[in-house]
């Protein structure tokens, strides 16, 4: 078992930055800026860029790569209009066998621990809607800047028949407190991005992307004087409580995950709820 701080330790080690740089995966692209070696990511799913095992691989990939190569930051957005991402695919949980429910669920885990828990600064641009893991990712960066105020960001299972999962409910918890996240998550909120604001789910609300960026420029200039594996530190040991349980516990979740996802009335009501949206 991995214990937070082998994890911490094992990541702050980084080689130096390579200039060109692909993903490797034709759903993630990624741009790395070589004056300041901040990389643009961005998913592009077709067409919701719901997150199936697929999606959730290259990503995980692509963080893994960009620590690897000394990025010195990274924009995680969409290159699909309106869509940040529709969160978990439904497809991947509905009617799926135990084998391919288990490693879609460990590839979702192993993606959120690479992200939660890299040392590299990490912004959210979130340029479209962001229900359910959608929000998940936004939430693990460590900051957020919602680009129009059309689109919606919140953990919104309850509203399938579902739960969040303890580390996605201890996520939201530590940014906007318990209180909040039980009335949220009880009743499958999904927050306008003027609640969001207001609430502290995401930190600045901007009319254009190149706002966004800016915003983001200027978030990333906040750690110019700072050594990285200072705040690289600092950053792990703030979030090493909600890390940690997922850390020891990945087992005993994918079995209350495997457990919960193929209860006769879950599928039932996944498969009602993709039928709603196939209706629309
Ligand atoms: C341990 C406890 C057990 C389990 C925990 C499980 C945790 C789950 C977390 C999740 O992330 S569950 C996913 C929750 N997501 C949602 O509720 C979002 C659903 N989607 C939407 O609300 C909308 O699609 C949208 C606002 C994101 C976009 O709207 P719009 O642009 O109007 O697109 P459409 O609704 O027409 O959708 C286009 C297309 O995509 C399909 N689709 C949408 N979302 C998903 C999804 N999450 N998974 C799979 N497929 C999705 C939709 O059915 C349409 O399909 P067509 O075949 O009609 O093209």
């Amino acid at each position: 078992m991995t214990t937070v701080l082998q994890h911490v330790v094992r990541r702050s080690i980084l080689r130096p930055f390579a200039k060109s740089f692909s993903s490797g995966s034709p759903l993630v692209d990624v741009q790395v800026n070589d004056k300041t070696g901040v990389a643009i990511v961005k998913m592009g799913r077709a067409p919701v860029n719901g997150l199936n095992t697929e999606l959730l691989g290259a990503l995980n990939d692509t963080f893994d790569s960009l620590e690897k190569n000394k990025a010195t930051g990274m924009i995680l957005s969409s290159s699909i209009p309106n869509i940040y991402s529709a969160g978990l695919d439904i497809s991947e949980m509905y009617n799926g066998t135990p084998e391919n429910l288990t490693k879609f669920w460990n590839t979702l885990q192993s993606m959120w621990i690479n992200l939660y828990s890299t040392p590299l600064p990490t912004v959210a641009l979130i340029n479209g809607n962001a229900p359910a893991g959608g929000c998940l990712l936004a939430m693990s960066c460590e900051y957020r800047v919602m680009v129009g105020s059309k689109f919606v960001i919140g953990l919104n299972e309850t509203q399938l028949g579902l739960f969040a999962p303890k580390w996605f409910q201890d996520t939201m918890v530590s940014i906007i407190g318990p209180r909040q996240t039980e009335l949220a998550l009880t009743s499958g909120k999904l927050f306008s991005a003027q609640e969001a604001l207001k609430i502290g789910l995401i930190d600045e609300l901007v009319a254009s992307e190149e706002e966004a960026l800016a915003s983001s420029d200027k978030f990333f200039g906040l750690f110019k004087r700072i050594p990285g594996y200072a705040r690289g530190q600092t950053k792990n040991f703030v979030r090493a409580e909600v890390l940690d349980w997922l850390l020891k516990n990945r087992e005993h979740d994918t079995k209350v995950f495997l457990n919960s996802i193929q209860l006769p009335h879950v599928q039932k009501g996944l498969g009602l709820y993709l039928q709603s949206l196939k209706k629309k």
